[in-house]
């Protein structure tokens, strides 16, 4: 696995970010730079109320590959028990997370993410497509995160270095468990696949690791933790801390349904290029955080993707005279490059045939 590959497919989108961080325990109210037009988030149904519930699938039940197909299908995400990974592991990325986030303002700025980075401390990639600024800070980690790690904590770095390296370690291997199961469930094998290598590792694949800062917010009506937006992956894998805050929207509803934390589960979401390979047939989901009124809430995002120069496109098995293929070939480093530009715009610019708008707002407006 190398991540240089993710470094050098940012590097030619400098974001300009009009966004600055802000010190969020230091405020006592809200700043206009980050009150949003009241979301009526209050009036979402919780957990009781939700339609269906996303369903949770346990990795060592002998009917688990039908449930993720199924699950694909209908809500292109799903979460994960009994996958392998254990729970000391998850509380020690959970610690070192509160321990990061918990440092003084200029210690983090230390570590800033360069706006032509991808590592590193700030707000996350897609703020500059709204105009008003997320309640949340982030830290990614694609490349060697020693640099960043040694500015945060000059004397001790290496607990936090360890712990991340083992935890994007053991959440690559399960993205390849699910990554096949996905596939397997569409008939599709490591032989379909070209820049699949033997025993189905994806050799060169690239990732990276973000973790997600949501401080809890007196008001959180007025905020919005991190924006609407599908990720632009193979597939993510998400551990949130027992505070619930995110939220998906399934294909063609209108309906924001939250995803209850379950103890020892892992969400995991279909992101853009899944939906490419799969010629459609699984919808990469549409989902946001938001935020607590007293709870600060804390997630890490594990996003797995093919190298990044390598062309991705509907695999050929998924293609016939009924199914035309639907998207062009794209690499992932061009696709990043797409979505920095057209965010979710982005994976609609790559149809070959022309289609309907794949989601409707909850004022039944497409977009
Ligand atoms: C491999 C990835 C996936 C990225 C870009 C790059 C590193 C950081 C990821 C995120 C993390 C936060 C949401 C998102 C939408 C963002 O702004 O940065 C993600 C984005 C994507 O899925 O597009
Ligand atoms: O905080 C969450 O639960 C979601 C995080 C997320 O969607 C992301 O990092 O892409
Ligand atoms: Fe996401």
């Amino acid at each position: 696995m190398t991540s240089k590959g993710l470094a050098d497919a940012f590097r030619a989108h400098t974001l300009n970010l009009h966004h600055k961080i802000v010190d969020f325990n230091a405020l006592n109210s809200i700043p206009e730079s980050h009150a949003w037009k009241p979301q009526g988030f209050d009036h979402y149904p919780t957990r009781g109320g939700d339609p269906e519930a996303v369903p949770i699938i346990d990795l060592t039940e002998e009917n688990a590959p039908e449930l993720i197909g199924h699950a694909c299908k209908k809500w292109g995400v799903f979460q994960v028990i009994n996958h392998n990974i254990s729970k000391s592991l998850l509380d020690d990325v959970e610690m070192e997370g509160k321990r990061l986030f918990s440092l003084p303002m200029d210690q983090k700025l230390k570590a800033a993410r360069l706006p032509n980075g991808v590592s590193g401390y700030g707000v996350v990639r897609i703020s500059r497509f709204f105009p008003k600024c997320m309640w949340s800070e982030g830290f990614t980690i694609a490349d060697s995160m020693v640099e960043h790690a040694s500015q945060l904590w000059p004397n001790n770095y290496q607990k936090f270095c360890d712990t991340i390296e083992e935890c994007k370690k053991e959440m690559n291997n399960l993205a390849h468990r699910l990554m096949w199961l996905m596939l397997g469930s569409l008939g599709i094998t490591q032989k379909d696949i070209e820049w699949a290598g033997p025993n189905g590792k994806v050799e060169g694949g690239d990732d990276a690791l973000q973790m997600n800062s949501y401080p809890a917010c007196p008001d959180p009506d007025r905020v919005m933790g991190l924006a609407a937006h599908t990720d632009s992956t193979i597939l993510s894998i998400i551990h949130q801390s027992n505070t619930s805050g995110l939220q998906l929207i399934r294909e063609g509803g209108s309906v924001w349904i939250t995803v209850p934390p379950h103890p020892g589960a892992l969400v995991i979401h279909v992101g853009d290029l899944m939906h490419i390979l799969s010629n459609g047939l699984y919808p990469s989901v549409l989902h946001r955080a938001i935020v607590n009124r007293t709870q600060h809430r804390l997630s890490v995002a594990y996003f797995f993707g093919p190298p990044v120069s390598v062309k991705v496109s509907p695999i050929k098995k998924l293609v016939d005279e009924c199914h035309p293929q639907l998207y062009r070939p794209i690499t992932w480093s061009e696709y990043l490059g797409i979505k920095s530009e057209l965010f979710d715009k982005g994976l609609p610019s790559l149809r070959l045939c022309s289609s309907q708008s794949r989601f409707t707002d909850v004022n039944g407006d497409d977009y």
